[in-house]
């Protein structure tokens, strides 16, 4: 399948939480993790987040640093990466951050089952792209989205979307930066929640490495695939 190369780089607690038990967002990365995140952001083409994250976190998607939007005007690129929500049931709020903050394209992936009214005024704020019959088809809009042009995607999460991406074999690297708290609570979401691997189907990975960063690690890790 020709698609672009992708990574998940979330943040978890170190008991593998990506926020609390209420999905309220929690400060897991320090100022040098969140610039290495910034980094990540500036190289890719493209930012992908589930609407859960939307919902729950409200959040830009954006390059931060002058410098590196800078940079990315030099190369004749768009200040910031293409900007994707993965969002079934098209339920995007109208006045979300993502679409006030920065200049870019953005991309809201719904399912074809999606209420028809919503989409159309979805349309003035993005391009909508309708895949899937009831949930995002993500091998689908994964093909589409290299056919745009978008050869590096950076997965940022949620829980859930994780899950999709990861089950459905479309992750080559992922990024965990493991920060120094713990989070606790059986609802709270985790690095990947879905319905989860049975022990034949579980996913090897091989360490690519581990690096101190503050108080936190960051664990890089190759998809190697069925264990
Ligand atoms: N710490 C971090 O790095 C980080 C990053 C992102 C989000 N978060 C946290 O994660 C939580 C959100 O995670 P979540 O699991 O609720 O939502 P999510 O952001 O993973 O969005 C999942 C939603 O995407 C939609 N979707 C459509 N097609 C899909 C498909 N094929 N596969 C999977 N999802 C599909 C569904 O509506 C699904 O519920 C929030 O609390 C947020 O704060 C943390
Ligand atoms: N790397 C990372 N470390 C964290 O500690 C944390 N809570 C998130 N959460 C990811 C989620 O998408 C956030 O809501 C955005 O990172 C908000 O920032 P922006 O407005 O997008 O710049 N991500």
């Amino acid at each position: 399948m020709d698609r672009p190369f992708i990574f998940i780089n979330s943040a978890m607690s170190a008991d593998g939480k990506l926020s609390t038990k209420e999905r309220k967002q929690v400060k897991i990365s320090g100022k040098l993790d969140f610039e290495r995140m910034d980094e990540l952001r500036a190289q890719a083409d493209a930012i992908m987040v589930g609407i859960g994250t939307v919902l729950a976190d409200d959040p830009s998607l954006t390059v931060k640093s002058p410098e590196r939007k800078a940079a990315r005007k030099a190369a004749g690129k768009s200040e910031n990466p293409v900007r994707i929500i993965i969002d079934s049931a098209a339920r995007t709020p109208l006045d979300a951050d993502i679409f006030k903050k920065g200049e870019g394209l953005r991309i809201i992936a719904v399912s074809n089952s999606a209420p028809a009214e919503k989409i159309k005024s979805l349309e003035e704020k993005a391009r909508v792209i309708k895949t899937g019959d009831f949930k995002v088809n993500l091998p689908e809009l994964a093909v589409l989205l290299k056919e745009m042009g978008i050869n590096t995607l950076m997965v940022e999460g949620g829980a859930t979307l994780n899950w999709g991406m990861l089950s459905a074999g479309l992750v080559d690297e992922v990024y965990t930066f493991v920060g120094n708290l713990i989070i606790g609570g059986k609802t709270a979401p985790t690095f990947t929640d879905g319905e989860g691997f049975t022990e034949a189907e579980l996913l090897g990975l091989e360490l690519l490495s581990a690096e101190k960063i503050e108080d936190g690690i960051l664990l890089k890790w190759k998809i190697k695939g069925k264990k």
